[in-house]
């Protein structure tokens, strides 16, 4: 008996892809019409998994360590081999994507994954290019097999899965990873290398737009606000998560939003809850008995997510793109509750604060970082996925930030009156209207107050948000234990900004004891 040969499906439509995922098993249907999967083992990023092959790159000052580790070139090539053979063994999926809106600056992707729902999570969160013209521009390829074990002694890999960034053959090899989220990633640190040399910011930031064409920025590490707060029923998404800023641009990097979805209320968060419908993908979401998704149970992870496409987003940029921010919003998740719901910075400030990164890593996105939830300080806000040093894209942003005249702003989205397990989370509406206060310009010029030792300077009013929130030290009952607390986060700056060798000027900007 022959064999039947094995089937290569390729660039089928997002619903074939639905059909094909819920024929092989992979995941069911949720009563919303979205894809539901479990991915078993590893709901999260896997940092320990990551590599860059150096020695192929012609630039000897991508990031290595621990960060990207270093793979060799020979390993590299084997391996690749190895999963290539074996996933043309079986059925697979191939799609031809785009990474990055702008014409100048897109990516052509053929991206190979040995399951449906894989695939289409790519197709959600990349961009569907109207034509697919790889002969301009030098192609990428994604390899993504998910039931690929690595054999860490033959392979030369950590665990029994890995992913690594070859810049030289233009290769992603994802192999043994179930979370989807490696794929934006990989391609994300592709795009941040690329992007500098051609005077692109790469963000992790979220981006949205106003009536009157204004655009805001929301940064932050992951889980700390860009999906939720840019979701905005009155003004236009351009993208969640990954932008470039160019002269006279912002532009998304990808297609669709990877939204967080433990405790996703319609209330909260309409946008995103609307957008969850047949073509989505929900990953690790428990559904109940009526096959409703059950966001608050968090027996998976607490990494739990929603992949859609930009075309779920009623209120959005159609071309994918903005032009300047007037508002630069780091958003900060601060477990501490020492910082206020806002601060307006200067430019000396902002560049300190970008540098610093100070927020909270939420332990389940990223595995073994823990199950909890822990401070951290994370460079650009984004650190894993920076392969140049964090002063390179620093700069970019302050002189981008110069030329157009944008307002940054720190926003926790964190706690306040007292530190995890005393005081609560800031709540969304509070978030909202802080944020609705920047955009509508209310904070510009605004009165302050100065904040020592934190040394931030805060607005004494904002329109919506309870006045006495405004300086941290207000909503803590033992005003000694917020000077203490205040002290030891200051002296967690201080130590964690020893590397960086800049202006005394941006120095000063910090914290201060
Ligand atoms: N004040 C707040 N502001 C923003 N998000 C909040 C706030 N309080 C709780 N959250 C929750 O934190 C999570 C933020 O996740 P998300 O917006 O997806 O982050 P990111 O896009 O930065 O990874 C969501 O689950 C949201 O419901
Ligand atoms: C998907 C991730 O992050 P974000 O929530 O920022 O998209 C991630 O860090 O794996």
């Amino acid at each position: 008996m022959t064999q039947a040969k094995p089937a290569v499906y390729t660039n089928i439509s997002a619903a074939q892809l639905v059909e094909e995922a819920v024929l092989r098993g992979e995941g069911t249907l949720a009563d919303t019409g979205a894809l539901v999967v479990k991915t078993g083992h590893r709901t999260g990023r896997s940092p320990a998994d990551r590599f860059i092959v150096q020695e192929a790159s012609t630039e000897a000052h991508i990031a290595w360590g621990p960060i990207n580790r270093p793979f060799c070139a020979d390993k590299f090539a084997a391996l690749w081999d190895r999963v290539e053979a074996f996933n043309n063994a079986q059925d697979h999926f191939v799609s031809h994507v785009h990474v990055g809106s702008a014409e100048a600056h897109y990516l052509p992707v053929k991206m190979t994954t040995q399951t449906a729902w894989q695939n289409l999570f790519g197709r959600c969160l990349f961009i569907e290019p109207e034509t697919y013209n790889p002969s301009n521009k030098a192609e990428w390829q994604i390899l993504n097999v998910a039931n690929f074990e690595c054999v860490p002694e033959r392979d030369g890999t950590n665990s029994d899965g890995c992913v690594i960034i070859n810049f030289a053959e233009r290769k992603v090899l994802i192999a043994g990873m179930r979370y989807a989220g490696e794929m934006k990633k990989a391609m994300f640190s592709v795009q941040n290398y690329l992007l500098p040399a051609v005077d692109v910011l790469p963000m992790h930031c979220a981006a949205n737009i106003g009536e009157e064409g204004d655009v805001s920025l929301f940064f932050g590490l992951s889980g700390t606000g860009k999906t939720t707060l840019s979701a905005d029923e009155s003004r236009y998404l351009i993208g969640d998560d990954e932008h470039g800023w160019g002269e006279g641009v912002v532009f998304n990097i990808e297609g669709g939003c990877y939204a967080k979805c433990i405790d996703l209320s319609e209330k909260n968060e309409p946008v995103i809850w609307k957008a969850i419908k047949f073509g989505a993908v929900l990953e690790n979401v428990v559904l109940d008995e009526q096959r409703s998704p059950d966001y608050e149970d968090d027996s998976l992870t607490q990494n739990s997510r929603a992949a859609y496409p930009l075309t779920h987003v009623e209120k959005r940029s159609e071309k994918n793109f903005g032009g300047e921010p007037n508002a630069v919003i780091f958003l900060t998740c601060d477990l501490t509750g020492v910082l206020p719901p806002v601060s307006i910075l200067n430019n000396e400030q902002a560049a300190y604060h970008f540098l610093s990164g100070y927020t909270a890593l939420v332990g389940s996105t990223e595995m073994g970082s823990g199950e909890g939830i822990r401070s951290t300080f994370s460079t650009c806000f984004g650190a894993p996925f920076f392969p140049r040093p964090a002063g390179e894209y620093a700069e970019l942003l302050i002189k981008r930030i110069n030329a157009f005249g944008s307002k940054v702003y720190l926003v926790n989205t964190g706690w306040t009156g007292g530190g995890y397990g005393v005081g609560q989370r800031f709540n969304i509406p509070t978030t909202r209207a802080v944020i609705a206060a920047i955009q509508g310009g209310t904070l510009v010029g605004a009165e302050t107050e100065h904040l020592p030792i934190i040394n931030l300077d805060v607005p004494t009013s904002v329109p919506g948000v309870d006045s006495n929130l405004l300086n941290p030290r207000n909503t803590w009952a033992d005003k000694a234990a917020y000077d203490a607390a205040a002290k030891e986060l200051a002296a967690k700056f201080i130590d964690n900004f020893e590397k960086f060798d800049v202006s005394e000027a941006i120095k000063a900007a910090g914290p201060k004891l």
